[in-house]
């Protein structure tokens, strides 16, 4: 990958909107495996067959041929035949998987979830007859009976078969898994060995609590999406792993040495402008291969931009992306995007938004790259939305009026911030300044397009974007790493304190304390599971496994078990602070994708007026970003029902759609204890979903901040008074023996 002029071939011209065409283009190509298969199949019992057979993959050049002709739809056959030809075995198993399906029709369970949602049914009834077009609606009817036979798992086909069309699944003993190499919110990567080709690859194992069909269903839009792109600078997905045993997929990815995060917090490394413009001319190719195959990324940030050891960088991360098409717009959530790098109108619940989301993201990378550091790290959404307008002035009048919120003196500021990137940034090539001021523009519409960004002169001046294969070599570096690293150094510190050689520090680095959108990752309980992975590192000293032991291990987490959240210092702080009237305190906060457990951390304010459920918090659907809400604003509580979970705003699709498994995520507050046991959690008519800010009726956010920060202040100097008397007296009591 070169500068910018090398790269021209690789961009592709816009395609028009995603049409069913297109994806039948892409998908329709069994391998000729697979029709040997069926014809096999058609001579023995297909129950007998389908557990043996585990072909390999997939999307290899090799094994991947053009479909010979469409597949014949299931025609009704007499039972005595079913073994006779493979369209009749076909036939047979579609009956029974259509049979299933029509026992909840997507129509349905989309009503059912919808009423408790309170949503208008005229146009739930207009989404579904647009979903019944869609070009997925119906391929569960013509090809699951094919995905059963080639060995795909009945809980995959049956919500979501049209995502593995022309697949077929790997074995998972085909791998020799070597190391973890990273963690997400849903998901464990694994570095692996493909012991077919003695190739290393990357496994992302996902998770899913209870089969929930939810769960299942977001992961697969993840895969449907992953097909649809194909370029040089977004990672390719090679494969998939389906046990049988256990509950779990594994994504079979390219290796990736490093994340941009990683290198990014590699002590004293600072990029030069060439490498800047290298990382970004390739970000922004590869975002625009997504927005021209109507995706949109919606969580671009350093820790999913890999980099393998030639320089290339890919785009990583699809579990929050959609598709969208600008020409008919729909109602997304507006609970994406990891906070530091969330535009003002998400964080302001717009619900109908564009490319433009991605390219607030790219614009905070770009800064981040010249920097060092982030420029925006906002701990709640209302902090984050207060950093955005002291750097890039509020929103003008006309940005209000126009912006569809309920209420917009809950998120205006009093008086009006101007815009100072350009002299916060003076230090910064004035091209880099003025594709960041486009980059980072307030009005959606203005961020321009990947194409024009690539178009920019940032990229056509002097020094140009060097080679990636002339970026400097790093050892494997990833987000993950550096965590680890600091959690290392944590432990350290603490067992000094413990000790009773030093105090004890939470102030974040770097690479923690990142709200992500719903799902944020430095909480508690995964603090804790870490450091326990982190001990487990320094004390083993292979970790290599291989993938039969961990099939075993698989159903029951043996691994990685799900570690109860401990209380971080923080919290403990906090907490013994609260004693004394002043209740800051970092909680958990548990948060679902599609059904599996997100956890993050945030810091709240208790002494606010207090919200009605505060006292059930612990167990009820979380708030996001930390916000606490006066129980008489109903006007704060509208707000934020808009603010819709992404599990339940984007039923655009056959993917999107909630399945059965979604009436369970309508239980009230009372009920959603049992969501910690994997259920899900959260009605939508009764759930408080709060994803607003924390503004006190007719509040000021300036003093709301300044009050917040001196609470803060206040509650770890009380934290520390009380430690230094803890251990004073234990001191005295040592003594006294
Ligand atoms: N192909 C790959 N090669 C190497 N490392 C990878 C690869 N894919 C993912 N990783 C590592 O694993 C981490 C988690 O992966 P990923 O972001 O896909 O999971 P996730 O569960 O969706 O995470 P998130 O919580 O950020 O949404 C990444 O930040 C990266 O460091």
């Amino acid at each position: 990958m070169g500068s910018l002029c090398s790269k021209e071939h690789v961009r592709d011209p816009p395609l028009p909107a995603p049409a069913p065409a297109d994806f039948r283009q892409l998908h329709k190509a069994p391998s000729q495996s697979l029709k040997q298969l069926i014809t096999l199949t058609a001579k023995e019992d297909s129950a007998v067959v389908a557990p043996v057979v585990h072909a390999v993959i997939t999307r290899s050049e090799s094994s991947v041929k053009p479909r010979p002709k469409p597949h014949p739809q299931p025609q009704p056959a007499p039972v005595a035949a079913e073994k006779k030809t493979p369209v009749v075995v076909i036939a047979s198993l579609n009956k029974s998987c259509s049979t299933a399906g029509a026992a909840l029709p997507t129509h349905h369970r989309r009503a059912t979830v919808d009423a408790a949602a309170g949503r208008n049914p005229v146009h739930d009834a207009a989404q579904d007859a647009a979903d019944d077009n869609s070009p997925y609606g119906d391929v569960p009817q013509g090809f699951s009976g094919e995905h059963v036979i080639a060995g795909w798992p009945t809980w995959l086909t049956s919500v979501a078969g049209e995502v593995v069309h022309g697949w077929l699944p790997r074995r998972a003993d085909t791998f020799e898994r070597l190391d973890k190499i990273g963690q997400g919110t849903y998901s464990n990567v694994y570095k692996a060995r493909d012991l077919e080709t003695g190739k290393i690859v990357a496994l992302k194992r996902v998770r899913f609590v209870n089969m929930d069909p939810e769960s299942v269903r977001f992961m697969a839009r993840e895969i449907h999406i992953l097909r649809r792109l194909d370029h040089p600078n977004v990672i390719r997905l090679e494969g998939i792993v389906t046990s049988r045993l256990s509950h779990s997929l594994y994504l079979v990815f390219e290796y990736m040495e490093h994340d941009l995060a990683g290198l990014a917090s590699i002590p004293g490394l600072r990029f030069t402008e060439p490498q800047v413009k290298c990382f970004m001319s390739q970000i922004l190719d590869g975002l625009h291969h997504c927005h021209s195959r109507g995706v949109l990324h919606r969580d671009i940030k350093g820790s999913n931009l890999l980099i393998d050891d030639n320089g290339v960088l890919k785009i990583a991360d699809f579990g929050l992306a959609t598709f969208f098409d600008p020409a008919k717009p729909k109602s997304l959530t507006s609970r994406v995007v990891t906070l530091w790098y969330r535009p003002p109108e998400l964080l302001l619940g717009a619900t109908e938004y564009g490319v433009a989301v991605d390219l607030w993201s790219t614009g905070c990378i770009l800064a981040e790259l010249l920097a060092g550091k982030p420029i925006m790290p906002g701990q709640t959404e209302i902090e984050q939305l207060h950093k955005i307008f002291k750097l890039c002035g509020s929103p003008s009048e006309e940005y209000w009026a126009k912006a569809k919120l309920p209420d917009v003196t809950l998120f205006k500021p009093q008086r009006p911030y101007r815009r100072r990137i350009a002299e916060t940034f003076r230090d910064f090539p004035p091209t880099g300044l003025d594709l960041l001021d486009t980059l980072l523009a307030i009005e959606p519409s203005d961020r321009g397009t990947a194409a024009s960004a690539l178009d920019s002169e940032f990229f056509r001046t002097k020094p140009l974007a060097c080679d990636p294969s002339s970026l400097p070599k790093h050892p494997p570096s990833k987000e993950y790493d550096a965590k680890l690293r600091g959690k290392e150094a944590m432990m350290r510190q603490n067992a000094a304190a413990i000790g009773g050689k030093g105090s004890i520090s939470v102030k974040p680095g770097r690479n923690e304390a990142m709200p992500k959108a719903a799902p944020a990752q430095e909480a508690i309980g995964v603090d804790h599971q870490r450091r326990q992975q982190a001990a487990a590192r320094v004390n083993t000293k292979s970790s290599s496994h291989h993938y039969t032991a961990l099939e075993d291990s698989v159903a029951g987490f043996r691994m990685e078990p799900p570690a109860a959240p401990a209380p971080s210092t923080m919290q403990m702080q906090m907490q013994s602070a609260g004693q004394f009237g002043s209740t800051w305190y970092r909680k958990d906060e548990h948060h679902q994708r599609g059904g599996m457990k997100r956890t993050t951390s945030s810091l709240r304010v208790s002494n606010l007026p207090v919200a009605h459920h505060l006292t059930s918090q612990r167990s009820c659907a979380p708030s996001r970003g930390g916000t606490d809400l006066h129980p008489s604003s109903s006007a704060v509580r509208n707000t934020n029902s808009k603010y819709n979970r992404l599990d339940v705003a984007e039923p655009a699709n056959a993917l999107d759609r909630p399945g059965p498994g979604a009436g369970k995520k309508d239980m009230g507050i009372r009920d959603a204890p049992s969501a910690y046991q994997g259920q899900g959690f959260g009605g939508r008519n009764r759930r408080m979903n709060y994803s607003g800010p924390l503004v006190p009726p007719g509040g000021n956010m300036d003093d709301m901040l300044k009050e917040h920060e001196r609470q803060i202040q206040q509650a770890v100097r009380k934290a520390r008074v009380d430690k230094e008397k803890t251990n004073n007296n234990s001191s005295s009591r040592r003594n006294n023996y």
